[in-house]
């Protein structure tokens, strides 16, 4: 398995790192299988398989939970995962503690929390207390209510010049490598290219260090609309939608389960059982 330190090697030596989200034991399976560097328990777990409209209500219990089944399904793959909204700006010890947890209960190997300069101080106790650290830069999906949407971050150059302090701050508290959602690809390119530390990129262009998606959204599971920067390697919901209607047909037609579906008693215990007695 992969060390924080194998990813600060891998940009060393320009060999991409593939990142996927995943929720429950067969998607991490699976990731697993497809032999990716880091799994994500993503908090995008509120939104893709628990139909909240937002990240906000994601709770500890929620990531716990997930991260749990995620383990189980992927014992040999570095997991990240994501402190809640909340779980990290309340006190610094509320920090620590929430950040023990989802490490001690789940077996994941680092937390990701959103935020540059604001967050600095969390990144550096956190670290300090041995939990790695991913920082989450550009859109920020926890601050979609201060954002107005979610939009294309640093657009402009003061927005810009903002967002690379923020990545040296990052880096500068001790976060071992840097998510950066949606931004534009240049920006994306010279922060991967000032930075030390691995930086993973989603809807950030082709130039960062590594890259990351949402498994529902690769796969089209359940997913309807997806953002701009999705490529969608295959559209399951017509597969699953046409499998489970043929399977409801089959019922209401009598046409399942049928003999190779079913199980037979012998016919001499079906004669010892009515035989004697009918
Ligand atoms: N399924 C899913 N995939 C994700 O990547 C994802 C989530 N959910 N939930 C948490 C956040 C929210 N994310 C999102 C959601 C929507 C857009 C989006 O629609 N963006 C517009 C761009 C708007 C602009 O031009 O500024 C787009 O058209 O892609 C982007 C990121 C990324 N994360
Ligand atoms: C989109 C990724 C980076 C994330 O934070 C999540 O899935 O929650
Ligand atoms: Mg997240």
């Amino acid at each position: 398995m992969k060390q924080t330190t194998d990813f600060l090697k891998m940009k060393e030596n320009e060999e991409k790192i593939v990142m996927l989200t995943a929720y429950d034991f067969p998607a991490a399976k699976q990731a697993e299988g497809a032999n990716v560097d880091m799994i994500l328990v993503g908090d995008s777990l509120g939104m893709v398989v628990l139909g909240y409209d937002s990240t906000v209500p994601v709770t500890m219990e929620d990531m716990i939970h997930h991260g749990k089944a995620v383990k189980r399904g992927a014992k040999n793959t570095f997991i990240v995962i994501d402190m809640p909204f909340m779980s990290y700006h309340l006190s610094a010890k509320d920090t620590l503690i929430n950040g023990a947890r989802l490490i001690q209960e789940t077996g994941a190997h680092a937390v990701k929390l959103e935020g540059g300069d604001e967050v600095a101080q969390q990144i550096g106790a956190l670290t300090k207390a041995g939990i790695p650290v991913v920082a989450h830069l550009g859109l920020t999906p926890q601050s979609v209510g201060v954002l107005g949407g979610y939009k294309v971050q640093g657009k402009n150059a003061e927005a810009a010049r903002k967002l690379i302090d923020d990545a040296r701050e990052c880096e500068r508290a001790g976060a071992f490598a840097l998510v950066l959602e949606c931004v534009p690809k240049q920006l994306a390119k010279q922060i991967t290219e000032e930075l030390t530390i691995p930086v993973i990129g989603i809807g950030a262009g082709k130039d960062t260090d590594g890259q990351v998606l949402v498994y529902h959204d690769v796969l089209g599971y359940g997913v309807e609309r997806v953002p701009k920067f999705v490529k969608q390697y295959e559209n399951l919901n017509p597969i699953i939608g046409d499998s489970l209607a043929a399977y409801s047909a089959e019922v209401k037609n009598g046409s399942f389960p049928d003999d190779c579906h079913s199980f037979k008693m012998k016919e001499e215990e079906l004669l010892s059982l009515y035989g004697g007695k009918a």
